[in-house]
């Protein structure tokens, strides 16, 4: 795979939550500064702004620097979309974080495709609907799987197809998307937007664990075979997953894992006490 973009890493672990791009296997850890929509630095989940503006309400929500010697814990809340890191080893930077009226900016200058849009709508009002990826994400996916010029990409976990369809819309057509996802419901509304989209040709739905198919795809020879891989399943599998798939993604491709930063409980001091 041509690797004209510098985003294009050796099998790197991209959390796609928020703005960093970290290597674990070759160190590296890249600031992102791009997103779909121009002018816009930071990704961030649906599901965290509404968790920090609940938190915030409760005065429970602070944002931590990097600043391990200080371990400062900013107290910020919904107007102040900057924190200021202070820390000796990367010096002083203005770290922009997301308040819910920028977002709403974020959202407003997604352009989301019309099915896309049909399918989130369809979605909005089924149980689980929160875990589908929002629009400026999936956007984000599908211009990393254009960058990538990926032809042949995974899905671990497809819900009802939000993600999925948004990287199969931007395949060629002799693409291939491997769709695993274990909840027959959830996937006979997926199906059903791909095929109004006409990109089910491009979609191969494995039903079931996705474990077992990503192991059933090495076993068939599949391994190094694939561009692009997006992880987006039970956290507790997601080491597993990484595992399996720096197997089948080749060299140069890129794997995608969502909620990496889960919240941000990953620093807060009170989730890793309560573990
Ligand atoms: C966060 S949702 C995926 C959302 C989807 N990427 C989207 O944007 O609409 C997680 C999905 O993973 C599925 N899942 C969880 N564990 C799984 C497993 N072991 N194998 C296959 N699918 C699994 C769940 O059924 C659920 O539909």
């Amino acid at each position: 795979m041509a690797s004209s973009s510098s985003l294009v890493l050796h099998r790197c672990w991209f959390l796609s939550s928020y703005q960093h791009l970290a290597c674990p296997r070759i160190s590296l850890r890249l600031t992102l500064n791009f997103n779909p929509v121009s002018a816009i630095t930071a990704v961030v989940t649906s599901s965290t702004v509404k968790a920090s503006s609940e938190r915030c309400s409760s005065g429970h929500l602070g944002l931590r620097t990097s600043n391990r010697k200080s371990n400062q814990f900013l107290r910020r809340c919904s107007t102040n979309a900057f924190v200021v890191v202070n820390d000796e080893k990367y010096g002083n930077k203005q770290v922009i974080s997301v308040t819910p009226c920028l977002y709403d900016y974020i959202l407003a200058n997604t352009r989301e495709p019309e099915i896309l849009r049909q399918l989130r709508e369809e979605t909005a009002s089924m149980r689980g609907s929160q875990m589908q990826v929002s629009p400026d994400q999936a956007q984000l996916l599908a211009m990393l799987v254009q960058i990538l010029k990926a032809e042949r990409c995974i899905e671990v976990g497809v819900y009802t197809g939000y993600s999925s369809l948004a990287i199969a819309l931007v395949l060629p057509e002799s693409g291939h998307l491997v769709a695993c996802e274990r909840d027959a419901k959830s996937l006979e509304i997926a199906k059903k937007y791909y095929e109004r989209a006409g990109v089910l040709h491009k979609v191969d739905v494995r039903y079931g664990l996705a474990a077992d198919a990503l192991k059933s795809m090495i076993l068939n020879g599949e391994a190094c075979s694939y561009d692009f891989a997006f992880v987006d399943a039970e956290k507790r599998m997601n080491q597993e997953y990484f595992e399996l798939l720096l197997q089948l993604v080749k060299t140069g491709g890129l794997i995608v894992i969502d909620n990496v930063l889960w919240h941000g409980k990953v620093v807060d001091p009170m989730s890793l006490l309560s573990r």
